[in-house]
């Protein structure tokens, strides 16, 4: 399956105190750790900014937000915006955990899922990690379908991706769906770092490894 790589980094990071996707893990950023996860799993990986942010200076490809500065959402919508593909994975940049076989089976599932559709149901528009019970929208799969209610979203500053979630066709991918992904790995995968005691811990746990 074709599918663009979406990288969301265009947060505030008011709470880490500096920018998450220049955070170093092992001497390279969040931002090309991810990118080059992506890479392996994608034809193209897209950097998604809220305004410019210079990433594309080291090598990257990045598009700025359509609706700056709104969210998560906004950078969704503009990642699809910006793809060439039917579908888009999505992760954001504050996710040190997200490893290859996790990206790959979500995009094995997503192809099984929305070819195994009814002829009366309506197309697959997403495939959201789900984790104990909670969906976790910055790690999944889009389809392009979803961007003009996404669209419709920012232009009225409904932003919750979770309600927004629930207009859509969407599947959510537990461990069950993920044959090769242990619980561990899976579990990790939707950790995000929001503060300077998520970034201590991640490098404890990094140099443990
Ligand atoms: N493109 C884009 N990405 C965003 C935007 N807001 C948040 N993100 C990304 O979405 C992910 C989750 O962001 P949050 O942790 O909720 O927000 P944040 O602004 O980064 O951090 P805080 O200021 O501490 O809330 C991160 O990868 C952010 O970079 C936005 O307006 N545009």
């Amino acid at each position: 399956m074709e599918v663009t790589g979406i990288i969301i980094a265009g947060g505030r990071s008011s709470r880490m105190g500096q920018d998450k996707a220049l955070l170093e893990i092992e001497g390279a950023t969040m931002l090309e750790r991810t990118y080059i996860t992506l890479q392996q799993a994608t034809q193209r990986v897209i950097v998604v900014t809220r305004d410019d942010q210079g990433y594309e200076q080291d090598s990257m490809e990045a598009v700025s937000d359509i609706y700056p500065g709104m969210g998560p959402l906004s950078g969704i919508h503009a990642g699809l915006s910006a793809s060439t593909t039917e579908w888009g994975i999505v992760v954001a940049c504050d996710m040190p955990f997200v490893q290859l076989e996790v990206l790959q089976a979500l995009l094995v599932l997503t192809e099984k899922w929305a070819a195994s559709k009814g002829a009366a149901e309506s197309p697959l528009q997403a495939v959201i990690a789900s984790v104990a019970g909670r969906m976790h929208p910055l790690l999944g799969v889009y389809h392009r379908s979803v961007l003009p209610s996404a669209e419709e979203r920012l232009r009225n500053k409904r932003l919750r991706l979770t309600e927004w979630l629930e207009t859509l066709n969407v599947r959510y991918a537990t461990i069950a769906d993920m044959p090769g992904v242990t619980e561990n790995i899976w579990h990790n995968a939707v950790f995000n770092m929001n503060n300077p005691q998520d970034y201590k811990l991640v490098l404890e746990q990094f140099r443990k490894d």
